[in-house]
Parts: structure tokens; C-alpha cells; sequence
């Protein structure tokens, strides 16, 4: 802040800015026509302060005269200027805390899973004796607070292991953007890289420092692992050596040995227990094969000073179908299963958070409830309980009301689910996106009972209008499958008697709105006038 400025305490330096704010570029400065509604000027002032780079009030208010914010304050029929925030900051919001409820934030505490958070400690506190805990492999299904429960464990257990003074550490990595082991082992080496050298600049002061006393006298260094100023001298010089040897490993362009070693020797250059958590464990498994892990789990036997430990973190366990016998069997060496939680689990989860979350009397009584109930038949997830909640709390500010009512959470919910389709259908192959508009082609010209046959004429004509290979009518009924597994499509095989069996298809998603998404890919966007194809139909 301008040191020249007082923020605070001087109303008439307020009531001078107001002046100057309301004034048109370059004409003296005179009282708004509400300068003196305390209510609006005092808001009036807080936004300008917010927006000042510095946060000073005087550099703020010839800011807002220099980009004229006069331009985008919007009158009303009294001539009173509103702001185009005003009317939604004088709402009465209805949050506390919204961050509480996002993703991002890891809760102190963790309702219904104390059984996994302490069968974690019970495994982990070897770390704390210095011995080597067994390797650990947490799985369930997504939304089971595996991840905010390991970050639990681990910040208790780094900071215990301060408290005891144990050198014990815990590195996260999320193995979704740190997919290869390239990555994972620089990500890796780096973190210890820093670590050491952070070490190292503290015993380099603590010597000099050392060195400098016992220079002047040699009784400094009774009670010291040192016995003479030269020792001292020869392990700053050593220590100084290791600083400069220290090199940062690049992210991409090492031989993966090179990087191997750098971490290898990083970890080992201290004494500690270190314990490497791989969330999301199965996506670098699937990326790059179990190489990374093998090597990771094979490292003890060769380190000297130091211990590492493998907590593995997974939604799906068939990913140790593909790893190496040997990997499997020393990453299972402990197992932890989170269960889903069920609609009254999901009320106490989110009954904590909301209590931080929203204000008082925010939440009318069915919303929570809704909420837990919607999200335990999503598999029991917490993450969308709490989505859904954050949701139909936005959702009730934007409406302008005072409380969320059951009415916004059925909102949320459909909005989520939109949003999911969404993301879900923009992301399709083309070739599936090419079948799903085949669906809907159909649907939208009152087909009932659509078949595969039927979905493969239209799609054979779409592919040939748009330039795209066509695919067998085998690869399609395929392409419908899943399409039916995403839950975009439901298809269901019906008997025809002695014709046979066929699938009868029909589309679960909205169908404007899907529509809409496949016409914004720039090869479908190509089909102008697609009535002509479903007609052509008939015609087969
Ligand atoms: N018992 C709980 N108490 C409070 N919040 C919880 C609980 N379980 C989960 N959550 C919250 O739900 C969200 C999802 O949890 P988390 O990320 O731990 O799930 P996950 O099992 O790791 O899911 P994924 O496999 O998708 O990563 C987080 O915001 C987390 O804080």
C-alpha cells in the first residue's frame, strides 16, 4: 500500500474520493446526487478500493476517473447511479464460505471413515520408529473420500514426525497429470533436490558460524562431532561440493537412468522414511506400464540411509491385472477398501461442511437430505453430494432468494447432469459422435423403436456427406454399446420371434441440447439440412 495513503479511519479523505469518483474527466470534483446515501457510497467505496492495484484509495479513485467508470455505472429511473455489481452485492448472501464445498478444500474432519483413517496410522506409524512401513493400496469407487483421507493421514504424520523430530516425509503426486515415469521420478528428485539443498544452506550457516567462533577460541567446539577447526573447514567444503553438484533435472530430454539415479541419490543423501503417494495410481499404469512402480518398489534393498514406502490410490482395482506378479504382490501388501457411502453418511458429511458453508437458516430442511439422497444413488459420492449442494445454493443467490429450497436442488441436479452429458458427448470420437446424431436424427423425425439397422442406414449417408470413413454395421452396434454404457443411449435387446433378436435404441439425454453439442464440432457442424437422410430411410 502507498505509504502516503491511509487506508483507514479518515472520513473526510472518504468523502473527498466520493467527490472525485462521481466527477466527469477533467471537471472539478462536486457531490454526487447520492453522496450522501451513506449506504451506496460505502459500498461504492469498498469496490473501488478492491479494484486498485496497490489497494490505495487515492490511486484507486484516479484510476476509476482515468478508465471512466462512469461508462459502465448504470442509471435508473431515479437518477441514482448503480454499479454493475451493486445490485448483486446488496443481495443478502446466502454463503458463509463457499469454498468450504469445493473440491479443493480438505476438511479437518472426515465422518465415517475413522476405520480407514486408523487402519492407515496403524500401517504409517512404523514410519515414526524408522522402520519401513509395509506399502499400502487404498481403492473404491470415486467420491469416497479416499484422497482427503491419505492427505489427512499424511499431514498428522508429518507433523507428528516434527514433533518427535523423526525425518519422515510424505510426498503427493497426482499420477492423472504426472502420468509418466519420467515425470513422476523428476517430479520426484526434484522435491528432494530442494529439500537437500535447503538442508544443506542451513548446516553451512550453522558451520560458518561454528567455524568462526572456534577460531576465536577451540572450546567452542566441546560437545560437537568436530574436534578441530580443520575438521570443521573439510565438511563445509564437502558440503559446498554436494550444493554444487546438485542439479535440477529438466522435464523432459535425460536418459530415464539418468533421472532414476538423480532421484536415487536425492532421497538416500539423508536418512528418512519417505512415503510416496500416487493418487490416481491406475492412470499411470495405464499411460506407461508398471516400470515406474517397479522400479519405486524395488528401491529399498539398494538404499542406504533412507526408506521409501508406496501408497498406492485407486478407483479401480482392475488395473493390477496388467502390473508384473512381483509389483502386485509388494504394492498389495496392505489393503484398504472405502466403501460407498450410503444417503445417511452423506447427510452427516454434509451436514458438517454446511454448518461452516452457509449461513445461518440458509438451508430449508429437504435440502440436505435431497442432496444425500440424489448423490447415494450416484454410487455414494460425496464429491456430488457436495457439488450438489454448492450448486443449489448458487443457484438460489442468482434467483435473488433468501433460503435453498428443495426446488433448487432438483435444479442443481439437472443442471450437473446437463453439464456431465455435456462434457461427456463434446469429448466422443467422431465416429461415435456420427452415430449418436444418427440416433437422434431419427428420433427427432418421431421414430420409435429405433433399431441398429436403422441407426447404420442414416449413419452410412451422414459419413458420406461429411467425408468420413464408414465403418461396418458390426463396429456401429459397437459404438452404440458404448454409447449405451455412458449412459447417453439406452439399448435394449428384444426378442423378435422368429426374426430374430435385435437392439431397440433410444436416446437418454436431452435431445436439443446433445444436438446443440454435436453441431458445435466443426466436422458435424458440416450437415446443414440432415432431413433429406432420415427420409432417404423409407426409401431402404
Ligand atoms: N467423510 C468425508 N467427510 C467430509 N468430506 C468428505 C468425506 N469424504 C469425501 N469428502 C469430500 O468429498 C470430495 C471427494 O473426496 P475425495 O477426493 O477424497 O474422493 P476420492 O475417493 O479420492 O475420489 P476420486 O477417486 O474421484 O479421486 C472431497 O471434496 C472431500 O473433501
Amino acid at each position: 500500500m502507498d505509504e502516503d495513503t491511509p487506508r483507514d479511519g479518515d472520513e473526510r479523505e472518504d468523502d473527498r474520493e466520493r467527490g472525485e469518483q462521481a466527477a466527469p474527466d477533467g471537471e472539478e470534483a462536486s457531490p454526487t446526487p447520492d453522496a450522501d446515501d451513506d449506504t451506496v457510497t460505502a459500498e461504492d467505496i469498498d469496490i473501488r478500493e478492491s479494484i486498485g492495484p496497490n489497494g490505495s484509495p487515492e490511486e484507486t479513485a484516479d484510476d476509476v476517473t482515468d478508465v471512466s467508470l462512469d461508462e459502465v455505472v448504470l442509471d435508473d429511473d431515479d437518477g441514482d447511479s448503480r454499479g454493475l455489481f451493486d445490485d448483486l452485492l446488496s443481495g443478502e448472501p446466502i454463503f458463509e464460505n463457499k469454498e468450504v464445498l469445493r473440491p479443493s478444500y480438505t476438511p479437518h474432519e472426515l465422518p465415517h471413515r475413522t476405520e480407514q483413517i486408523n487402519q492407515m496410522a496403524t500401517i504409517l506409524v512404523s514410519a515414526l520408529r524408522g522402520e519401513t512401513p509395509s506399502n499400502i493400496l487404498i481403492y473404491g469407487k470415486t467420491g469416497t473420500g479416499k484422497t482427503a483421507s491419505a492427505k489427512f493421514v499424511s499431514q498428522e504424520l508429518e507433523s507428528t514426525s516434527q514433533k518427535y523430530d523423526v525425518p519422515c516425509e510424505v510426498e503427493y503426486i497426482n499420477c492423472e497429470v504426472t502420468d509418466t515415469q519420467y515425470r513422476v521420478l523428476a517430479q520426484l528428485a526434484n522435491k528432494f533436490i530442494e529439500k537437500n539443498e535447503a538442508y544443506i544452506e542451513r548446516e553451512l550457516d550453522r558451520l560458518r558460524d561454528l567455524r568462526a567462533r572456534a577460531a576465536e577460541s577451540v572450546n567452542e567446539l566441546t560437545d560437537t562431532e568436530f574436534d578441530s577447526v580443520a575438521a570443521v573447514e573439510q565438511q563445509i567444503t564437502e558440503l559446498e561440493a554436494d550444493f554444487e553438484e546438485m542439479e535440477a533435472v529438466p522435464m523432459t530430454g535425460w536418459p530415464t537412468d539418468r533421472v532414476y539415479t538423480t532421484f536415487f541419490d536425492a532421497v538416500d543423501y539423508n536418512e528418512r522414511v519417505v512415503v510416496i503417494m500416487l493418487d490416481e495410481i491406475d492412470k499411470l499404469v495405464e499411460k506407461s506400464g508398471d516400470d515406474t512402480l517397479y522400479n519405486l518398489s524395488r528401491m529399498n534393498s539398494e538404499l542406504d540411509n533412507s526408506r521409501i514406502s508406496i501408497m498406492g490410490i485407486s478407483n479401480d482395482l482392475k488395473f493390477t491385472d496388467f502390473l508384473d506378479p512381483r509389483v502386485k504382490s509388494s504394492l498389495g501388501e496392505e489393503e484398504i477398501v472405502f466403501p460407498p457411502y450410503d444417503a445417511n453418511q452423506l447427510r452427516d458429511i454434509l451436514q458438517h461442511r454446511s454448518d461452516v458453508a452457509f449461513k445461518g437458516g440458509a438451508l430449508t430442511d429437504d435440502v440436505i437430505p435431497l442432496c444425500a439422497a440424489f448423490a447415494a444413488q450416484e454410487h455414494g459420492d460425496a464429491r456430488r453430494a457436495l457439488d450438489l449442494l454448492r450448486t443449489a445454493g448458487e443457484l438460489a443467490e442468482r434467483g435473488q432468494s433468501d433460503t435453498v429450497e428443495e426446488a433448487h436442488v432438483r435444479q442443481a441436479q439437472d443442471k450437473i447432469e446437463l453439464d456431465r452429458v455435456v462434457e461427456v458427448v463434446r469429448t466422443l470420437p467422431t465416429q461415435s459422435k456420427i452415430v449418436l446424431f444418427s440416433t437422434i436424427l431419427l428420433e427427432k423425425n418421431g421414430v420409435h423403436n429405433i433399431n441398429t439397422g436403422e441407426v447404420f442406414n442414416i449413419y452410412k449417408r451422414l459419413c458420406e456427406e461429411i467425408d468420413a470413413d464408414v465403418l461396418t454395421q458390426r463396429r456401429v452396434t459397437d459404438l452404440i454399446s458404448e454409447l449405451d454404457m455412458l449412459g447417453i443411449v439406452n439399448a435394449v435387446v428384444v426378442s423378435k420371434g422368429r426374426y430374430g433378436r435385435t437392439k431397440e435404441i433410444s436416446l437418454s439425454v436431452p435431445i436439443d441440447e446433445t444436438e446443440a453439442v454435436l453441431l458445435s464440432d466443426s466436422r458435424l457442424g458440416d450437415i446443414e439440412n440432415a432431413q433429406p437422410f432420415v427420409q432417404a430411410r423409407f426409401d431402404n
